[in-house]
C-alpha cells in the first residue's frame, strides 16, 4: 500500500524519533524527501473570513454590553470552532518576539546538545527530537518537524542552552497562567458554573504548562509531507504564536481551513480536557501543520492543563444538567503521559474515556 492516504488511516499517537529533520533538510543535494516522509495526504487548506477573534481587553471591560457580547462571542467561538484569535492580550510584542527568536537558537544549537533530550521515557521532563506515526496498515511515516518540550508547571524545567531561553520561558509561563485563569473564568461563567468552581476543581493554582517548540524547515515537496497530522492536544487551552509564516490548519465542519492571525496575537484552541470538563460542550479540536517550500517555521506552544493530580471528569453541576456525564474521569498527568507513551493503540485518548450510550 502506498503511504498513508488519509489521516484517518493513523493510529493517534506520535511517537518521537531520537533524530532532527534540519540536518537532512539543510543537505544542499535534497532535491525530493525521502520515501519514509511520504505522506500522500492533501494538506490544501481553505479560507474563512469567520475564524473567530477575541479582543481579550473587553472582559474587563466597564461597559457591561461590551462585556456580555465578549462573553457571548466566547463562547460561540468555543462551542462552534474550538478556535479563536486573541487579541489585545497584555502580553509585550517584544516578549512574544524573543520567546520565538530564543526557540529557533534552541534548534540552531549543535545536534550533541538537543541529542541531551532525546526521550528516554514519557515522564521525562525535557525532550527534544522529530517525530513520526504509525498507519493502521503498520508503516511508519515520519513528520518533517524537530521539536523541544518541557514541563515547566508546577515544577519548572527547561533546556539549559541557549541560556536565555530559561528566562523567557519562565516569564512567559506566568503571564500564561494569568491569561489562562481569566480566559477560563470567563468559560466557566459561559458554562454556568460558581465563581471559582473551575479553579477549584482543576486546582489552578498548579496547573500543568508543557511548553513545546516546533521548527518545520523548509521542504521540497510540502504537498507530499507533514509537519504534525491531524490531532488533538491534551489540556484546557492551547496558546500557539508563530514566527510569521503560515502552516496551522483547523478542522471545522469537516473541512480544513488555514488559519492567519494578525501580528502580536495568540492562537488559543479548546483541547481535549475542556471536552471532557465541559461534558461534551465544547469539543477538543482537530488540527495540524502542513510545510512548505520557501520559508522555516517556527511556532511557540503552550498547552495549558489541570494541576498533574487532578482528577479530570465532566464539571458536577454540568453533569446533574444533563442527567449523565459523558466521559470517564482520569488523573490529569496519566492522560497526558499515555498520550505521550503510544501505548493507546489506534484510538485517541479522548475516545478511550467516552462512554457510549448504553
Ligand atoms: O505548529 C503548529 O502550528 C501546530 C503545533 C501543534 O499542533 C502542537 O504542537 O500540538
Ligand atoms: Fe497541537
Amino acid at each position: 500500500m502506498a503511504a498513508a492516504t488519509a489521516s484517518t488511516e493513523l493510529s493517534s499517537n506520535i511517537i518521537t524519533d531520537n533524530s532532527f529533520v534540519k540536518g537532512l533538510a539543510e543537505s544542499s543535494t535534497l532535491q525530493s524527501i525521502p520515501s519514509q516522509f511520504t505522506f500522500a495526504n492533501d494538506s490544501r487548506g481553505s479560507h474563512s473570513d469567520s475564524i473567530p477573534i477575541i479582543d481579550f481587553s473587553l472582559l474587563t471591560s466597564p461597559d457591561p454590553d461590551q462585556r456580555a457580547k465578549l462573553l457571548q462571542d466566547l463562547d460561540k467561538a468555543c462551542r462552534e470552532w474550538g478556535f479563536f484569535v486573541l487579541v489585545n492580550h497584555g502580553i509585550p510584542e517584544t516578549l512574544m518576539k524573543s520567546i520565538i527568536d530564543a526557540s529557533l537558537e534552541y534548534f540552531e544549537l549543535p545536534e550533541e546538545d538537543k541529542e541531551r533530550y532525546k526521550a528516554k521515557s514519557p515522564s521525562d521532563p525535557i525532550k527534544s527530537g522529530s517525530g513520526s506515526v504509525i498507519t493502521t496498515a503498520n508503516h511508519k511515516i515520519h513528520l518533517w518537524r524537530d521539536f523541544v518540550k518541557s514541563y515547566v508547571h508546577p515544577e519548572f524545567h527547561c533546556p539549559d542552552k541557549p541560556q536565555i531561553l530559561r528566562d523567557i520561558v519562565y516569564e512567559f509561563s506566568e503571564k500564561y497562567r494569568s491569561l489562562l485563569r481569566k480566559l477560563l473564568q470567563a468559560i466557566g461563567e459561559n458554562l454556568g458554573l460558581e465563581e471559582g468552581y473551575i479553579d477549584e476543581a482543576l486546582k489552578l493554582d498548579s496547573c500543568f504548562q508543557l511548553y513545546a517548540a516546533n521548527f518545520y524547515p523548509p521542504c521540497p515537496q510540502p504537498d507530499q509531507a507533514i509537519g504534525i497530522p491531524a490531532h488533538t492536544d491534551h489540556g484546557l487551552l492551547t496558546f500557539l504564536i508563530h514566527n510569521g509564516v503560515a502552516g496551522l490548519q483547523i478542522q471545522h465542519d469537516g473541512k480544513w481551513f488555514n488559519t492567519n492571525s494578525p501580528q502580536n496575537s495568540i492562537l488559543v484552541n479548546t483541547a481535549d480536557h475542556l471536552e471532557i470538563f465541559s461534558n461534551g460542550r465544547y469539543k477538543s479540536v482537530k488540527h495540524r501543520a502542513v510545510v512548505n517550500k520557501q520559508a522555516t517555521r517556527i511556532s511557540v506552544v503552550m498547552a495549558n492543563g489541570a494541576a498533574p493530580d487532578a482528577i479530570v471528569g465532566p464539571a458536577g453541576p454540568l453533569v446533574e444538567r444533563d442527567g449523565r456525564a459523558l466521559y470517564r474521569p482520569m488523573k490529569f498527568i496519566e492522560y497526558v503521559e499515555t498520550m505521550l507513551s503510544n501505548t493507546v493503540d489506534g484510538k485517541g485518548n479522548l475516545e478511550c474515556l467516552k462512554i457510549q450510550d448504553q
